[in-house]
C-alpha cells in the first residue's frame, strides 16, 4: 500500500483490478497535463468525487451513496478537471454548466477517494477502465497494481502501530517526562506519546488526545484554540503529577495541512469550518481514533480521565474498549477570532463549551 500511495502522490497513475475488471487510477491533486492526457488517449475517463463535493457544486446526485461517478464532458481540459476536485481554490466552484449525469460509484470507486484522504490529498480521481489491448499497451510501464479486496486491509493495516523508540525529555511544565514515538506498521506518518510528570499508568490516568495542529501550536495561530489547549494541558498533567498525551498527526481533522489553508480560505471566503470541509469533498471530520486507542493500550493504559470537550472522542474511546472515567473539560484560548469557529463547533459537532 505503500508503494501506491507514494506513486499517487507523486501523480503516477496505478492499476485498480476488480471482478476480471482492469481500472487505471490518477489523482486529480497530483495530475500533470502529460499524464492527463496519456490517460485520456488511453479510453474513456470518468471523474470519481464524493457525494459531499458534487452537492457543493450545486448537483443532485442519485442514490445514497458517498461516492460518485460521470464521464468527462467532450472538451474538458485538466483545469476543468481540477476546478471540479477543488484543487486551486474557493473560486472553483463556478463551473459554468454544472456537472454532467452523475452515477452512483462502486466499493472500487470508493476504494480510489479512501487512498487519496489516506495521504491527505483532494478526494477525487480520474478512472480509465482498461481493456486486454489497452492493458497490453500500458504492461512494461511497471505501474503498481492492487486488487480491491486487498485495499481496504491494507489500508486497516496502517493503523497498527509499534513504539520504536522512548527517551527522556525534561520539560519547562515538568522535569521529568517521557517521549514515545508510534509508526503505523505499514508506514505513514509517526504518532507521539509524551509522559508528562510520572503518570501512575495502572490507575485512570489523565490523558489528552491531542490532534496536529501546526498552525495553533507551532504558530500561535488566533484561529483555533488548540495551542492553548495543548499547554493548558500539559501544565494540568504536571500539576496533577503525571500526565499522558497522545500527540496524533491528524492535521486538520485529518484532511492534512495543505487541504486545511485551502479549507482557510474558504473560511475567509465565508464558509465555516464544517462547510468548508465539505466544498472539499471530505466528512466535518476525517480523523480516525483508533489510532489513539491502539497507543494508548499499547502503554497499558485502560482507564482514563480524558481531557476534551469533544463528546465524539469520549465515545470513539469507550467504544474502542478504553475506559473513560471522566471528563475534563478544557476551556482555554477563546479569541475574538475563534468566536465563529468554536461556536460552529458547537452548534455543528456538538462539543460542550
Ligand atoms: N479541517 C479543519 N481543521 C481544523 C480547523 N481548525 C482547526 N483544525 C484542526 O482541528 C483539530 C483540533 O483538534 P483537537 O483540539 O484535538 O480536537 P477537537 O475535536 O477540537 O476536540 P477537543 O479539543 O478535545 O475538545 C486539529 O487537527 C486542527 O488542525 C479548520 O478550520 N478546518
Ligand atoms: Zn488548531
Amino acid at each position: 500500500m505503500r508503494r501506491l500511495q507514494g506513486d499517487l502522490a507523486v501523480g503516477l497513475p496505478i492499476v485498480l483490478r476488480h471482478d476480471g475488471a482492469a481500472v487505471l487510477v490518477a489523482l486529480v491533486e497530483s495530475l500533470t497535463q502529460a499524464r492527463y492526457s496519456a490517460m485520456t488517449d488511453l479510453g474513456t475517463p470518468e471523474l470519481v468525487v464524493t457525494r459531499r463535493r458534487a452537492v457543493a457544486l450545486g448537483a443532485q446526485p442519485p442514490g445514497q451513496g458517498d461516492t460518485l461517478r460521470f464521464r468527462l464532458p467532450p472538451g474538458a481540459d485538466l483545469g476543468w478537471v481540477a476546478a471540479v476536485a477543488g484543487r486551486s481554490g474557493p473560486q472553483d466552484g463556478d463551473l459554468g454548466g454544472g456537472l454532467p449525469i452523475l452515477q452512483t460509484g462502486s466499493a472500487l470507486h470508493r476504494a480510489m477517494l479512501d487512498i487519496a484522504k489516506s495521504i491527505h490529498v483532494l478526494p477525487a480521481a480520474l478512472a480509465v477502465p482498461l481493456s486486454v489491448e489497452t492493458e497490453a499497451v500500458i504492461a512494461d510501464l511497471g505501474l503498481s497494481t492492487m486488487p480491491l479486496a486487498r485495499v481496504l486491509p491494507a489500508l486497516e493495516e496502517a493503523r497498527s502501530q509499534t513504539c520504536v523508540s522512548s527517551a527522556q525529555l525534561p520539560m519547562d511544565v515538568s522535569s521529568s517526562g517521557h517521549v514515545h514515538v508510534f509508526r503505523p506498521d505499514a508506514g505513514g506518518p509517526d504518532h507521539y506519546a509524551i509522559e508528562v510528570g510520572t503518570p501512575d499508568l495502572s490507575g485512570p490516568v489523565l490523558v489528552r488526545l491531542h490532534s496536529a495542529c501546526f498552525t495553533g501550536d507551532v504558530l500561535g495561530s488566533l484561529k483555533c484554540d488548540c495551542g492553548p489547549q495543548l499547554r493548558a494541558a500539559m501544565a494540568a498533567m504536571a500539576e496533577a503529577g503525571g500526565g499522558v498525551l497522545i500527540y496524533l498527526n491528524q492535521e486538520g481533522r485529518g484532511i492534512g495541512l495543505a487541504n486545511k489553508m485551502r479549507a482557510y480560505a474558504l473560511q475567509d471566503a465565508g464558509l465555516d469550518t464544517v462547510e468548508a470541509n465539505h466544498w472539499l469533498g471530505f466528512e466535518d471530520d476525517q480523523r480516525d481514533f483508533r489510532i489513539g486507542a491502539q497507543i494508548l493500550g499499547r502503554m497499558g493504559i485502560d482507564r482514563v480521565r480524558l481531557m476534551t470537550n469533544n463528546p465524539a472522542k469520549m465515545a470513539s474511546l469507550s467504544a474502542l474498549g478504553v475506559t473513560v472515567v471522566d471528563r475534563v473539560p478544557l476551556r482555554v484560548g477563546k479569541t475574538a477570532q475563534n468566536a465563529h469557529y468554536l461556536a460552529t463547533k458547537a452548534a455543528k459537532s456538538g462539543h460542550l463549551l
